[in-house]
């Protein structure tokens, strides 16, 4: 009934998706009361054109398995003659997408675990209780087929959509792996064995609490984390009070200890397994340089590890840079599947950006009236953009926390922890919670404004609809930013008609502005001129890149635009851009 199962799953959301965001499709009264619905069984893409989702995809995804299966010797024969490195990785791939991803398994019809229980893996007696314990009784299909290869001793390149658990996916077997070694129970400063390099301080720390959850039983073996935001000597003495083999990290802060704690870096030369969580974005250009030190600090005779949602072409051009040659690469997202969940509905808008935040408030009004257990993650461009866009919508009393780089540590790991326990939150969010942060039961993700690529816009969605359940996306779009859509025309997301705003909230809203500080506009008319100045496409053409930071500003209430220090305008190039005010 797998089937089955997943039309009755995509029904269930389509009411509440056809209240909040009306699609350009009818909506019959049937699908209103919970029955079948087109929007189940059809979507439109951005082009208007019906797709078929649901059933009929499915359907038509069983054949083109079936079709994959038999083709696969004739495709590792055609790659042949290509590339003899990368054949081999690759002939190795599609058989494992084949074998994992078949009908059994349970991956095509969006179920998230295997058939494979833990039980009947070679994993130790003490990692197998804990993870009952943990509550896990089958391996996720990542798992699965990682499980295997990384305990042979393979270093691997994982690709497996949001929230379907990468992260016991690669802790687990590194754990067996590093197990087995000798370790002293309370050696003060032991080698680093295993070391997962994380590119935000929040997913840091929810690794090393999986980890912690898998290490219950082990009971030589210690983790800890270095992730920044605090003292480097309060890291300093915690490492040496609290001895580990596992270390979880982010690039720059691990990089400070290697500048500046003594004998840190004799302790790295006893890695035996590197991770590199959401490896596309550590391998990008942001982080390139202090991963390249770091690899560069621990011994090429190691096992790495490379998990994430994306894996764009480029990053498997560059993965050598930290891998061994005859790496493999595990797809579990069959070619021609979406890199996104099918029970996570899609929808996106496009509106001036005057009416961006009355859109925001009247979505978020209808989502909160219809789910008592809402629970939202609103994605904005900058941090200082978030900080504003949580300010006027805790105006409009909403429930609002807000999380971005320019918060403390702690006020991070407060919000982060509240929002991972509550539910009856919105979370203003800049992209520090866009990756591999696990917060269950999101009901709805909003992203204003054009996320950095489209790896980040499927990232950021992934924060909805984890572990098989439903959930919600909506993309909000000023008109010049359309052509964003280009980018992610192969998932299914619909166009959403823009709703009609009546002119009591409209007023509410603007007075919700206006008690917003001017220094918070300020900050945000900066950073958002300096986002978009540095986005390709419309950092491009300058005089109208000032024209619509404008119209940002307008957004604000704000007739006349900020001036900017003299200094940041010449950092951004735009020192004698007509329109722009320089203090
Ligand atoms: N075998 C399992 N059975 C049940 N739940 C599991 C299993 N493995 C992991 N989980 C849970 O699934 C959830 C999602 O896992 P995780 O955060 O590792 O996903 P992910 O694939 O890394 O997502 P992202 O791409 O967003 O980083 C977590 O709450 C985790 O505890």
């Amino acid at each position: 009934m797998a089937s089955g199962d997943l039309l009755l799953r995509a029904h269930a959301g389509a009411p509440v998706l056809a209240r909040a965001f009306p699609c350009r499709l009818r909506v019959p009264a049937s699908c209103r009361r919970g029955l079948m619905c087109p929007l189940a069984a059809a979507k439109t893409d951005v082009a208007g054109r019906v797709r078929p989702s649901g059933a009929a995809a499915v359907q038509r995804r069983r054949q083109r398995d079936a079709d994959e299966r038999l083709s696969f010797s004739r495709v590792v024969t055609r790659r042949d003659a290509v590339d003899e490195d990368e054949e081999d990785v690759e002939g190795e791939a599609l058989q494992l997408g084949a074998v994992t991803s078949g009908g059994e398994s349970g991956g095509v019809d969006g179920s998230y675990l295997s058939n494979t229980r833990f039980d009947q893996c070679a994993v130790s007696p003490l990692s197998l209780k804990a993870v009952k314990d943990a509550g896990y009784e089958r391996m996720t299909e990542v798992q699965a087929a990682t499980l295997p290869i990384i305990l042979q001793g393979k270093d691997v390149l994982a690709k497996a959509k949001t929230g379907t658990g990468k992260t016991v996916g690669f802790l687990l077997p590194a754990i067996e792996v590093i197990s087995t070694l000798p370790h002293q129970r309370n050696q003060l400063r032991p080698a680093i064995n295993l070391l997962v390099m994380c590119p935000t301080r929040e997913l840091a720390n929810q690794v090393a609490t999986e980890a912690r959850k898998l290490l219950k039983y082990h009971r030589s073996l210690g983790v800890q984390v270095v992730i920044g935001g605090t003292r480097l000597t309060q890291e300093q003495r915690s490492m040496q009070a609290n001895p580990c083999q596992i270390l979880v990290a982010t690039p720059g802060r691990l990089k400070d200890h290697l500048e500046n704690t003594p004998g840190f870096s004799t302790r790295l030369k006893g890695v035996k397994v590197l991770v590199l969580d959401e490896a596309d974005r550590l391998l990008d250009m942001g982080f390139r340089r202090d991963i390249e030190k770091i690899i560069s600090s621990v011994p090429r005779e190691r096992q790495t590890l490379l998990f994430s949602a994306t894996v764009p072409e480029e990053v498997r051009q560059i993965s050598h840079v930290a891998m061994k040659k005859d790496y493999r690469f595990i797809n579990t997202v069959k070619e021609g599947d979406e890199e996104t969940h099918s029970q996570v509905s899609q929808m996106y808008m496009i509106a001036p950006l005057d009416l961006h935040f009355s859109i925001l408030y009247d979505v978020l009004k209808k989502h909160v009236a219809e789910d008592a257990d809402y629970k939202v993650i609103i994605f904005c461009t900058t941090a200082m953009v978030t900080k504003l866009v949580a300010e006027v919508l805790s105006q409009l009393k909403l429930n609002i926390r807000e999380i971005h780089s320019r918060k403390s540590q702690s006020a991070r790991t407060k919000v982060s922890d509240e929002f991972r326990r509550s539910k009856g939150l919105i979370l203003v969010s800049s992209d520090v919670s866009a990756r591999g942060v696990d917060y269950p039961d999101v009901t709805l993700v909003i992203q204003v404004g054009i996320p950095a690529d489209r790896e980040q816009y499927i990232h950021r969605l992934g924060r909805t609809g984890r572990k098989g359940k439903e959930g919600q996306g909506l993309l909000l779009l000023a008109p010049w930013e359309k052509y964003f859509l280009g980018t992610v025309k192969d998932l299914s997301i619909s166009e959403a008609a823009v709703p009609a705003v009546d002119s009591s909230v409209e007023t509410e809203v603007k007075n919700a502005v206006r008690k917003v500080e001017m220094k918070s506009k300020e900050c945000a008319y900066q950073a958002w001129l300096g986002y978009y100045n540095s986005n390709k496409t419309i950092g491009r053409d300058k005089s109208r890149l000032v024209h619509l930071a404008e119209e940002f500003s307008q957004s604000m209430g704000l007739p006349v635009p900020p001036a900017i220090p003299r200094n940041i305008l010449r950092k951004m190039g735009l020192s004698n851009v007509p329109g722009l005010r320089s203090s």
